[in-house]
């Protein structure tokens, strides 16, 4: 079994973390297009660490144009196991207030203009998203939120939105009420669909913003609101991420959720059948079950 690397991917606020021995941005290049930015590793507490910061230093790009197949395929062929998203969200809950954190363990996907999967034609693979996130290190996430004094709420369904507008009143409604979503946001899909076909285990950390258009005494998604919110949730998050690696250890285990063995059973493309240049692409991706055909 690989050693433990935990992967950071950082949202809104948070495009760097503190701490790491011998840090280091890096680029690393992927079959899936140029990741969201270079790539800062490093050790923290004796395990190896790699952040990426979703929208790149300086927050260029948008939560449609992030590079959703390039980060997961970078971060893999980094050697990165365990991936923790943090990221901002809106709240549809009384209870969940902004300054809260949710460890996410459902989505409901709204999102409509991004590549969501690294199969397709010429190799062609079905995985299970039932449970989306990995409950081995959501749990980690919480204990970590927890030990560092941050209010969390374990479990809740994220809305993911193409945006990047926010939602319309009827839609916040629709999304509370009918829906019975508990967060949104605009970026944990395809992330974490992606993840899943990369074998990588996956938690996502929303960090509430605000309280999204629906209640009646916070109005409108105000983005100055937001932002002052955002710095304070940051700091938080970068304490939280430094708890992981005495959560996690650095001799990685077997995920009892089976997150690394996704693909087992997924791939239907007959192997006389493969586009070799797509079987090329999955090399990082896929090479457990495909076969490696790079080092
Ligand atoms: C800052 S408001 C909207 C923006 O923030 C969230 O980004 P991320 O998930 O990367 O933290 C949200 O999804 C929107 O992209
Ligand atoms: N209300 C909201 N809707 C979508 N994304 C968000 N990110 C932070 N707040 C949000």
């Amino acid at each position: 079994m690989n050693d433990t690397m935990i992967g950071v991917i950082g949202g809104s606020g948070v495009y760097e973390i503190d701490g790491l021995e011998n840090a280091e941005w890096r680029e690393v290049s992927s079959a899936f297009g140029t990741p969201s930015d270079a790539i800062l590793t490093g050790t923290l507490g004796g395990v190896a660490m790699a952040f990426l910061p979703r929208h790149g230093r300086g927050h260029v790009l948008s939560p449609s144009s992030a590079p959703y197949r390039a980060n997961i395929d970078a971060l893999k062929r980094l050697g990165v196991t365990d991936v923790i998203s943090v990221s901002a969200c809106g709240s549809f809950r009384e209870a969940m207030a902004p300054g809260d954190f949710v460890v996410v363990d459902q989505f409901i996907d709204r999102t409509v203009a991004r590549e969501s999967s690294f199969f397709g034609a010429g190799c062609v693979a079905h995985v299970s998203v039932a449970h989306p996130t990995c409950d081995r290190l959501g749990t980690a996430c919480a204990e970590a939120a927890e030990a560092q004094g941050i209010n969390v709420h374990r479990g809740g369904t994220y809305l993911a939105m193409e945006g990047p507008q926010f939602s319309t009143l009827a839609e916040s409604r629709m999304y509370r009420d009918a829906w019975g979503c508990d967060v949104i946001g605009m970026t944990n899909m395809p992330e974490a669909k992606l993840a899943r076909e990369a074998e990588l285990c996956y938690a996502s950390v929303a960090m509430i913003t605000d309280y999204d258009s629906w209640h009646p005494d916070h109005g409108e998604v105000d983005v100055t609101e937001i932002i002052r919110v955002l710095f304070g949730n940051a700091d938080k998050a970068r304490g939280l991420v430094a708890r992981l690696p005495g959560l996690l250890g650095a001799a990685r285990q077997v995920c009892p959720h089976g997150c690394d063995r996704a693909l087992d059973h997924a791939i239907l493309t007959a192997p006389e059948k493969r586009d070799p240049a797509l079987i090329a692409r999955l090399d990082a991706v896929a090479g457990r079950v495909l076969g490696r055909t790079s080092s």
